[in-house]
């Protein structure tokens, strides 16, 4: 369902981001890329829904090559192509539930979006979404009042509402402290899996990405230097990724810890 044939990417300065990348994703495939900083991470993410655009090879989602669309089928592109950020993108002053109705903003008429006049069946998915990832009681509040994992959570709820096929989310706990980030990784495999969503994920941690992914894609320098499923991944599989041994810092520890406390369900 993606396919990158000979892709590479380089930047306006010059600088190779990505360099002949081969690789074949399924569809619902839950996929964990990992890579040091400025390995290409980002860059083959947001490739995938031209948020970047490839310089040469063919990049095929949905068997159609996406390296030039233009206008309108790129936004259908990125209808079916859904993005979750380490910075969460949600509207803070807006309703946790208007949030999570922008999700389908590909699929409604920008007016009525802008009036806020959802047809009932959205608002029922998006309803049905937020209780999915635990906070439909938090509906009608300012997405600003709710903690970290919580807006991460409204933003996995944003995007199961858009529907797409496809979900790539960069960095997506990067922001949170570790027992938030594992509560975090945990919904979103669950739901996307219930889905049978093609999920791509950069991580930071190997840790994380060895409990989290059913494969493993490494990169070095904007070269793919390796892909196979977790059971094929050793310790020596990092070193070649990292181009080192392993630190501490790269892991990220174990889920042990309580949650963030929501003070208002301790209170209630
Ligand atoms: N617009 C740009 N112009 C030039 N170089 C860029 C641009 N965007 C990214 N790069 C460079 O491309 C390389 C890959 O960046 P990318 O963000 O994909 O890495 P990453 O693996 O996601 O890193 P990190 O974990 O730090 O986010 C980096 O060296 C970065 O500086």
């Amino acid at each position: 369902m993606i396919e990158f044939k000979d892709v590479s990417l380089v930047y306006p300065n010059g600088f190779k981001g990505l360099k002949n990348i081969n690789l074949k994703i399924e569809k619902g495939e839950f996929v964990v890329i990992v890579g040091m900083s400025g390995a290409g991470k980002s860059t083959l993410i947001r490739s995938i829904n031209r948020m970047v655009q490839p310089t040469s090879g063919q990049l095929i989602v949905n068997g159609r090559d996406i390296t030039n669309l233009k206008d309108r089928q790129l936004r259908g592109l990125r209808t079916n192509v859904g993005m979750i950020f380490q910075s969460y993108n949600i509207v803070k002053r807006m309703s946790v539930l208007r949030n999570v109705l922008a999700g389908r903003l590909g699929h409604t008429g920008t007016l009525r979006s802008i009036l806020g006049w959802f047809p009932q069946s959205d608002l029922q998915l998006a309803m049905r979404n937020l209780e999915r990832v635990g906070i439909d009681s938090k509906a009608y509040q300012r997405a600003s009042n709710l903690s970290g994992g919580q807006q991460q959570r409204i933003s996995i709820a944003r995007v199961l509402t858009q529907e797409p096929a496809v979900i790539l989310a960069d960095e997506p706990v990067a922001s949170l402290d570790p027992p938030t980030s594992h509560k975090v990784m945990k919904d979103l495999k669950k739901v996307s899996k219930e889905d049978g969503l093609t999920t791509i994920v950069n991580l930071h941690f190997i840790d994380m990405a060895m409990e989290y992914a059913d494969r493993i894609i490494g990169l070095r320098d904007g070269e793919l230097v390796f892909d196979g499923p977790i059971s094929e991944v050793t310790p020596e599989t990092f070193v070649e990724i990292y181009g080192r041994p392993i630190k501490e810092d790269d892991l990220l520890g174990k889920d042990d810890e309580p949650e963030e406390v929501d003070l208002e369900d301790v209170v209630k």
